[in-house]
């Protein structure tokens, strides 16, 4: 006969990862002597103690559904291999999973999908996706390393145009799909918009996530462009766009005139007017292509004078992901 406290006992032995076979007489009519239910994942967390850490903005995205709905938004995946960053980074190919164990910011990809056939950038996209819940810590820098990778086809782009399918904080996402006059518009929405066809794929809200974090979620998918739609290399457009934005709520001419050292301000006038643009124009009200005419003028200031061009790198970090992490802004 099988009574609750052996039951009971069952449950702790499935739970401390023992497997068990009962045998036993039972009565299919009775409720006392139901089997129990198999432990859910927070069950186990929580007997194992299994905390998060808020260090490494740990969220786990536990619930089926939900990881479901995130997988869905990158579309058909059949063929692909798949790689699912962070927690470390997986890669399933076909049946296979490999496991790195690594820093996100620091793992080169370009050696990653030994067996995906590389494709021409005016292709379609290769047959690797890359999906991850990302740690919101991390998520504004990794995208802008990412972002530079696209422009210069490097790491994971060395195969294509590699599809992303990412989460941020809602209004992380929102800021990166705002259209021009939209009071969300940063210097993030250039910075993804010129590569990449984004898009925000869905909403998770917050409460889904153990531990939850204050703030709802979405899902962003990345697409890159066959042709950027600014054409300067990305360290021209990262700065012009980066300045543009520092003085949001004022015209635009506030921001532009910090990319000239004091002997050359006059070009910022000049740089105007050439691209035909209103002084008076807010940041977020500038289009891309005034973003693009802003670069190829200020990119051609940059050779032709000798001043300028020492100017521009001192006060350029190329390689630091540190100090284009406040991209929000
Ligand atoms: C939001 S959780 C997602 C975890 C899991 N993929 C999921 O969906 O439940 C983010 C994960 O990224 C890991 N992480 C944080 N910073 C990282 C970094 N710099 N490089 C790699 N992983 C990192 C965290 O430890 C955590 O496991």
């Amino acid at each position: 006969m099988i009574t609750q406290k052996v039951l009971d006992l069952t449950l702790l032995l499935i739970v401390i990862g023992i497997p068990v076979v009962l045998i036993g007489l039972h009565n299919m009519s009775n409720p006392a002597l139901r089997l129990p239910p198999i432990p859910t994942i927070q069950e186990l967390i929580r007997v194992y103690k299994l905390g998060a850490r808020k260090r490494l903005s740990q969220n786990f995205l536990l619930n089926q559904a939900a990881i479901q709905k995130l997988v869905n938004c990158a579309g058909d995946l059949k063929g692909c291999s798949v790689c699912e960053t962070l927690s470390s980074a997986y890669t399933y190919i076909g049946k296979n999973m490999r496991i790195f164990h690594g820093d996100v910011l620091k793992f080169n990809m370009t050696d990653t999908f030994t067996n995906v056939e590389k494709r021409d950038w005016h292709d379609e996209p290769p047959d690797v996706h890359i999906i991850g819940n990302l740690p919101f810590n991390i998520s504004t820098p990794l995208i802008i390393l990412w972002l530079r990778q696209i422009s210069q086809r490097q790491g994971p782009w060395s195969y294509g145009r590699t599809r992303l399918t990412l989460t941020f904080q809602k209004e992380v996402g929102e800021r990166m799909v705002a259209d021009i006059m939209d009071k969300q518009r940063s210097r993030l929405s250039i910075m993804c918009q010129h590569l990449c066809d984004v898009k925000v794929k869905h909403i998770i809200p917050g409460k889904v996530f153990v531990p939850a974090p204050k703030v709802d979620v979405s899902v962003v998918t990345f697409t890159p462009l066959r042709m950027p739609r600014i054409t300067q290399p990305y360290h021209i457009v990262e700065k012009v766009v980066r300045h543009t934005f520092h003085y949001r709520q004022k015209y635009c001419k506030r921001g532009l005139e910090t990319l000239f050292p004091p002997d050359l301000s006059h070009l910022c006038g000049e740089m105007l007017d050439k691209a035909d643009i209103d002084p008076t124009t807010r940041p977020q009200q500038l289009s891309i292509d005034e973003f693009d005419r802003l670069c190829s003028i200020y990119s051609s200031y940059c050779e032709e004078y000798r001043g300028l061009f020492e100017y521009y790198y001192r006060d350029q970090h190329p390689n630091s992901v540190e100090l284009i992490a406040t991209a929000g802004d």
